[in-house]
């Protein structure tokens, strides 16, 4: 019998396997008891190991093994018994060389039985280590992660369900004798540093893709990551970045240790004051590196920085002209990695990636993970474990489903009007200060409405490619404090960035593709909370009914007629609004239209 482990159940993304699980379980269960009765039964004395192997086998043997020294014990006590009827049948007074001789053999049954029991016990125990413990494990080392021993010795079942609930995937082209165990908790991270824990303090729990992925990642491995959006990818690569560097000894920290590569500036910011968090208490420096403001500050901080933040086109600036030495980099992130493989990031990636260390980690996480980007991954990675939280094993696209999706239909021209409903209806009254995000397709359309929506009344702010980084910034800035309640951005603002209590995302235009359209509605609903987002499709987007009705469908959410009549296939198709704006789209593929930085 095969070890059964977190492998096993990992492996179960079908509810056959753990049907089959449930069904050897119960045998288990009753060859256990069957084994205490017939030990009960054959000798008083006799018992059945105390300890829980969920291992009918095991049980078996076990059960034969204290058969078998009950059988002998009795054997040499009945001998003993014809020996002294032999002596008190030649003699009326019970001699003492009698006596002696009936309690001789007596004794000699007892430690027969004793014996036999312990080799039991022995041999169980041996078994139980090369068969996987399914109740209690040993803590499991890799590399430099130890398993928290606590951790180890949690029941297989509370492990078990962690992953069934939330529908853990964990595909490992290179399993491990035994698997390690998620972190389900905060203290089973192998952090002592009490300021270094701190961070934790606002968080019940890791997330599931935290819990998933730091035991990989710990122990040194490359990974990707799938999780839907809000769900905390940022900490699950973060921590252990900081964990890596801040246990080398003095004298190896130099230089730059780790690269996170994101594709927006803001996105590069957040994730920036994010890692500075759990980085300040370990006394390690982060640099943020983006365009669009001088680069002098930048260099100076990349000198004493172990961790560089940044977008790829300043970031291969600054190792062009020697600023940046990612020579000694062994942690790589590429954060909304199918963004950043993508045509228009891929060359600047295979740069930066090619002045890292041979020896390096490379991580990618994402919400999204097209199949025409995976061939790409693999030519950079070794080997990655491969963890996918939600029923989306195979990666398909997935909206986070705390989102209630709705799709109007409506006629282009109707828009604008529409849109005013919409902030009237949601943005007034005690609501007034209720923070809703506007996404437009071009820079151009996202002037015109925010402009329109200002008119109206509205405090209301700009995020798009057109504006300075210096305004952006401000814009971005006085939406996430309150400031300014409504934003309007184009999709430099749909991927990453986590907004606090944003209550609904508007789409007045349609993306170019599925997987923006559930990047954007992501920036509701975030940290398990509840999101809504309100989608106009008109005649010029039907080429993405298809894909917007699979999303729709995979979410659990209604499908409105109107959107039916364009068509359920995903297929190629040009867009009739923007003409030579618009490129032939593959829809599973991530946008390739629009460069942010
Ligand atoms: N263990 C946790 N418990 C509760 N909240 C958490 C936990 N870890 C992170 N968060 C919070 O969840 C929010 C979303 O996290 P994050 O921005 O990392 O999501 P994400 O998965 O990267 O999203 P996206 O796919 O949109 O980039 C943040 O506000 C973060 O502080």
């Amino acid at each position: 019998m095969g070890k059964r482990d977190i492998s096993d159940v990992v492996a179960a993304d079908d509810k056959s396997e753990l049907s089959r699980k449930k069904s050897k379980k119960d045998k288990s269960d009753k060859s256990k008891k069957s084994a205490a009765i017939d030990a009960t039964e054959t000798n008083g004395d006799a018992q059945v190991n105390g300890k829980s192997v969920d291992n009918s086998e095991d049980e078996e043997k076990r059960a034969k093994a204290e058969k078998k020294a009950a059988k002998k014990a009795k054997k040499e006590a009945k001998e003993a018994k014809k020996a002294k009827k032999t002596t008190d049948a030649d003699a009326t007074e019970p001699s003492a060389t009698v006596v002696e001789e009936d309690e001789d053999a007596a004794k000699a049954a007892r430690k027969a039985a004793r014996k036999a029991e312990k080799k039991s016990l022995k041999e169980s125990s041996k078994t139980e280590e090369s068969v996987a413990p399914s109740s209690k494990s040993t803590p499991v080392t890799i590399g430099s992660y130890q398993e928290d021993a606590e951790l180890s010795q949690l029941p297989q079942a509370e492990i078990d369900a962690f992953l069934t609930k939330n529908v853990v995937t964990i595909d490992d082209p290179k399993p491990a004798v035994r698997k390690l165990r998620p972190i389900t908790n905060f203290k089973y991270l192998p952090i002592t540093d009490k300021a270094q824990r701190a961070p934790f303090a606002s968080f019940t729990t890791p997330t599931p893709i935290q819990a998933a992925t730091w035991p990989s990642l710990l122990s040194g491995r490359d990974v990707i990551g799938v999780a839907e959006t809000g769900s905390g990818k940022t900490l699950a690569f973060g921590v252990p970045c900081i964990r890596y560097i801040s246990s080398l000894p003095q004298d190896q920290r130099g230089g730059i240790k780790a690269v996170i590569v994101s594709p927006t500036r803001e996105l590069a910011v957040q994730i920036h004051d994010q890692l500075v968090v759990l980085a300040k208490p370990a006394g390690l420096e982060v640099v943020c590196v983006y365009g669009g403001v001088p680069k002098d500050p930048q260099v100076y901080a990349c000198r004493k920085a172990s961790i560089v933040v940044a977008t790829p086109g300043r970031l291969n600036d600054l190792i062009g002209d020697g600023s940046a030495d990612l020579s000694k980099a062994v942690y790589v992130v590429l954060d909304e990695a199918d963004r950043m493989l993508d045509k228009g990031f891929e060359e600047p990636i295979r740069q930066i990636i090619s002045c890292t260390s041979k020896k390096r980690q490379t991580l990618m996480f994402t919400a999204t993970w097209p199949p025409s980007v995976r061939e790409l991954a693999s030519t950079f990675m070794n080997s990655p474990v491969k963890v996918t939280i939600g029923d989306n094993a195979s990666g398909e696209l997935r909206a986070n489903v705390r989102i209630k999706q709705v799709v109007e239909v409506i006629d282009p021209h109707a828009k604008e009007q529409r849109l005013l409903q919409l902030l009237k209806q949601y943005q007034s009254g005690k609501d007034k200060d209720d923070r809703i995000l506007v996404f437009c397709l071009y820079k151009k359309e996202a002037v015109r409405i925010e402009e329109f929506i200002r008119r109206k009344g509205f405090r209301v702010g700009g995020i798009h490619g057109d504006l300075s980084q210096e305004k952006r910034s401000a814009s971005l800035a006085a939406f996430k404090e309150g400031k300014v309640p409504l934003l309007v951005a184009t999709d430099v603002a749909a991927r990453g960035l986590d907004i606090p209590a944003v209550k609904v995302v508007i789409n007045v235009t349609f993306p170019l593709t599925a997987e923006d359209y559930v990047h954007r509605i992501g920036r509701t609903g975030r940290a398990g909370k509840e999101g809504l987002a309100i989608t106009f499709f008109t005649d010029h987007d039907k080429g993405l009914s298809g894909s917007l009705i699979n999303v729709l469908k995979a979410a659990n959410q209604p499908v409105p007629e109107e959107l039916m009549k364009f068509g359920t296939t995903v297929k190629k198709k040009g867009h009739d609004a923007y003409g030579a704006f618009y490129k032939d789209v593959d829809t599973m593929k991530a946008a390739t239209k629009i460069t942010f930085d």
